[in-house]
């Protein structure tokens, strides 16, 4: 008979060292901010920035991109809604431990599905999940197109791609907003300043 998602005879071992000590040895408070957008909008330059900004703050940071992670623990999955969801599952759990070690976790992946950001936000305890909606018009990323998809999407070569016919669902109470001031993009250290200054004015950057 098969177990796969049955717990019966499975027990959870307790480590005698616990997340509380671990906080106080790297004087921070383990937890997850998960950037979430179109593709082009900007994630991996937020998390890129945000790491090095955290790491001149004496704070350890680890991020999990999208694109990284599909290299490895994901290559197995493709872009339907189901592999998407597992997708977004298996780097949530991923997520979840880094916090649990006592890290920052810095998760940026396209993530366009509400229930399963909300799932992975689940996994943490209250106010440790830090969504961050990076809020760019498509025509922007279109236009930058770095990687040539959105083209290719739109020449029908790419099927199912988010944004043009695959949907992306925006937070409904995100924790902070990346968005154009007065239409313009704000460089990748106002980005990262936004959201250190939130981290610090809710005490995650001390233990
Ligand atoms: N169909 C389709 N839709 C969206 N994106 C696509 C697709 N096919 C390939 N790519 C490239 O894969 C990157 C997104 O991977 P993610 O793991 O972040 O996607 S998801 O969260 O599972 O939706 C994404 O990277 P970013 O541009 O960095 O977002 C794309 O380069
Ligand atoms: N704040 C910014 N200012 C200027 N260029 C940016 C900014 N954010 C992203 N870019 C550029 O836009 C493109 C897409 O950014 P990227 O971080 O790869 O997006 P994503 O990870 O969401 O796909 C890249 O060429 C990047 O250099």
């Amino acid at each position: 008979m098969s177990t796969v998602g049955n717990p019966a005879n499975i027990f959870w071992h307790e480590n005698p060292v616990g997340k509380a000590e671990r906080e106080k040895l790297l004087n921070q408070q383990g937890c997850v901010v998960w950037i979430t957008g179109l593709s082009g909008s900007g994630k991996s330059t937020l998390a890129c920035s945000l790491g090095r900004e955290l790491q001149s703050k004496g704070k350890l940071s680890y991020v999990l991109d999208g694109d990284n992670l599909r290299h490895g623990l994901n290559k197995n999955l493709g872009f339907s809604p189901e592999s998407r969801t597992e997708n977004i599952r298996r780097t949530g759990e991923v997520a979840n431990l880094f916090a649990d070690a006592g890290l920052i976790c810095i998760a940026s992946l396209i993530s366009p599905y509400r229930k399963d950001r909300d799932a992975c936000r689940a996994l943490l305890p209250d106010k440790k999940f830090i969504e961050v909606f990076m809020n760019m018009p498509l025509q922007l990323c279109e236009d930058r197109d770095p990687k040539g998809l959105y083209k290719l999407a739109r020449e029908g070569k790419i099927k199912g791609f988010t944004g043009i016919d695959d949907p992306y669902e925006p937070p409904l109470n995100c924790e902070i907003e990346i968005q154009l001031k007065d239409g313009v993009v704000p460089t990748p250290h106002e980005m990262a300043g936004q959201v250190v200054s939130y981290m610090e004015n809710e005490g995650f950057l001390e233990a």
